[in-house]
């Protein structure tokens, strides 16, 4: 899967122009998340755009009343005083509104977006996930597109309440010196394309940066994450890793500069400009009035319209500018949630009753980016009722074979039967229902005990008995009884009031978790690797009662262990370089063997004779 990347990165107006197309997505996005509020926040913008000149006119009323009071009385400025109190009460009133019901809106709006995000995060395929584009565009996507939305918002408002201020008041201006609006107007005009390739650059120097603002988030995480947290201490990376970040930091800091710098100089020069423009229309006002041509009241509407145009009129520009960056920032996130989902499962098989078979058919497999298999020419069959170890050294393709048997990635040669019919011909879901799996790398949940035993099945969460019932099955039954609020008990210690659970204990969660899915299929990826040999055997031995009348598929780096599967393949450099039950492969004298006894020699004498007497026998 390749991000839209480079079309991205082109530096050019065009590419600009086209960010906009995703402004009815936007719009909708916004509308979705609460019509009526977006409507408000219109309105009431629209009313923020005309009030200012509304209180200039209101304002020009009141100084000029004073020369009428003279012949018309106080009661002229008294009225065009009360006008003027309450059009800025009713008007501050309507901010006041306006920006509680925008800070709700706001929030709602990161809400829904954020759960966009989470949605695509997790239908994405494990091949899509791990693709560091990818990652790219989520850490962007997470980083930026939660707030842009609702800037691009506020922009689109300001710009419209803006454009009203800005033409009502150029009008004003026009009635008095049509070129003096012309001038305000075309100035800020001339610093767009500047600026506009400035925000460009800006935006390229953040893009180019993802990855490796990427590597300065893990520097960081290692430093404050507490999974982290003894290792670091104890090998004293602490200031390695603060040196690795700092040299990013500074980088990134360099990079930031520059561009700060080229803002500054462009807005000195168009600044000067407009001080000049400024300085030069007040002195022709000022002029007229000498020569008696306005009165005094308009000469103060006229200097705030010259003032207030000036500054709408940049104002006008930057929101513009600042909407284009905001879109090139928002098109990443459509195009992370645009990615492709790489398998369709709609229309595909749901009809599995249980699985009685698994065949592997001369499966290979290449993982994206590689050269090589990690899976080669794989085939094997089990049925119900049987257990398959799977050993080999680091990097065999043990896990491998895992991973495509549960469909996290798809795109392998060969075929593997699910009752005699192709699993690509099922839907994933579906079969997943059929599979428990603890990973190698299984998850620790910073949540309680009934989540991390309950996840394996998250329908059941209430079911107390089946909870407790796996926990013994896992052998943590006396564990969880223990533990101050038994299931409810906090574990781990990322929150409050957590109770901490050794390596081997958190494994047993995990088998446990495993153990809450009625499966047909189970697949124990190094199960006991944290296991001490007592527990070890344990686990075993409740896992083959359990699998008693299902398919087991263990790996294990313990030969001790495997002995007792149906079933064994020895794997190397991704193929199956020996097969059959433990008593054949010890008579064949190979690689199996040599292992086995080579392990088994760090054991007690009585291991050993055990083995002679196994051999010799052939039983298990
Ligand atoms: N996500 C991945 N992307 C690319 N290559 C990978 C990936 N995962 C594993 N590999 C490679 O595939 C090969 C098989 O890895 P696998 O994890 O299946 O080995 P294993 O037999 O389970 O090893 P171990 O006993 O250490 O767990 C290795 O050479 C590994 O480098």
């Amino acid at each position: 899967m390749a991000v839209d990347r480079e079309d991205s990165s082109v530096m050019s107006i065009a590419n600009i122009l086209k960010s906009f197309r995703y402004w009815p997505r936007i719009m909708g996005l916004l509308w979705a998340t609460d019509a009526k509020s977006l409507i408000a926040i219109m309105i009431l913008n629209l009313f923020h755009g005309i009030s200012p000149i509304i209180v200039l006119i209101l304002t020009k009323d009141l100084i000029n009343s004073i020369t009428y009071s003279w012949t018309e009385g106080f009661n002229v400025i008294l009225k065009a005083f009360a006008i003027l109190v309450a059009f800025t009460l009713l008007s501050q009133l309507l901010n006041l509104i306006q920006s509680y019901i925008e800070s709700l809106f706001k929030v709602l709006l990161m809400n829904r977006i954020n759960k966009l995000i989470m949605e695509k995060s997790v239908s994405l395929s494990l091949k899509d996930f791990e693709n560091s584009e990818v990652q790219d565009a989520l850490k962007l996507a997470q980083n930026e597109a939660g707030h842009r939305p609702y800037q691009i918002m506020q922009q689109m408002m300001s710009l419209i309440s803006g454009i009203v201020t800005l033409i009502s008041a150029a009008g004003m201006l026009i009635i008095f010196r049509w070129w003096m609006a012309f001038i305000l107007l075309i100035i800020p005009f001339t610093s767009f394309y500047s600026f506009l390739r400035i925000g460009q650059q800006e935006f390229l120097v953040q893009y180019n940066r993802i990855p490796k603002m990427r590597k300065a988030w893990y520097y960081s995480y290692l430093m404050t994450n507490d999974k982290n947290f003894k290792e670091v201490k104890l090998y004293q990376l602490g200031k390695y890793l603060q040196r690795c970040y700092n040299g990013l930091f500074k980088s990134f800091y360099k990079e930031d500069k520059k561009i700060a710098k080229k803002r500054l100089s462009t807005g000195i020069i168009f600044q000067v400009i407009n001080v000049i423009a400024n300085v030069l229309m007040m002195v022709v006002v000022l002029r007229s009035a000498f020569l008696r041509e306005i009165e005094i009241g308009t000469v103060v509407a006229l200097t705030q319209t010259i003032t207030m145009t000036q500054s709408n009129s940049q104002a006008l520009i930057s929101g513009i500018l600042s909407l284009c960056q905001h879109n090139l920032f928002l098109k990443q996130l459509f195009i992370f949630l645009d990615l492709k989902v790489s398998k369709n499962d709609k229309g595909k098989r749901t009809d599995i009753m249980e699985i009685e078979t698994v065949e592997f058919k001369n499966v290979s497999f290449m993982y994206p980016d590689t050269n090589r298999y990690a899976l080669n020419n794989v085939s094997f069959k089990l049925k119900r009722g049987e257990t398959m170890a799977i050993v080999g050294r680091n990097g065999s393709g043990k896990t491998t074979l895992m991973k495509i048997l549960t469909g996290l990635y798809d795109d392998f040669k060969g075929d593997i039967l699910i009752n005699g019919i192709s699993i690509r011909s099922f839907n994933q879901e579906a079969l997943r229902n059929h599979m428990a799996v603890v990973c190698q790398d299984f998850v620790q949940y910073e949540l309680n005990m009934r989540h991390n035993i309950g996840f394996g099945n998250v329908n059941r969460l209430e079911r107390d008995d089946e909870l407790l019932e796996s926990a013994r099955r896992a052998g943590i039954d006396d564990l969880v009884d223990q533990l101050p609020h038994g299931l409810d008990t906090q574990i781990g210690r990322l929150f409050d009031q957590g109770s901490q659970l050794s390596g081997g204990q958190w494994q047993r969660v995990a088998i446990a978790r495993a153990f809450m899915r009625k499966a047909d299929l189970y697949i124990l990826d190094e199960p006991s690797s944290m296991l001490d040999p007592e527990s070890e055997l344990q686990v075993f031995e409740k896992f083959r009662e359990l699998i008693h009348q299902h398919i087991g598929i263990f790996i294990s780096h313990r030969y001790t262990s495997i002995k007792y599967a149906d079933h064994i393949i020895m794997m190397d450099q991704g193929e199956v370089v020996e097969q059959g039950s433990h008593i054949e492969l010890m008579k064949k004298d190979s690689m199996y063997a040599y292992l086995y006894k080579m392990q088994l020699s760090a054991y007690s004498d009585n291991d050993k004779e055990e083995v002679q007497y196994e051999m010799v026998s052939g039983d298990r």
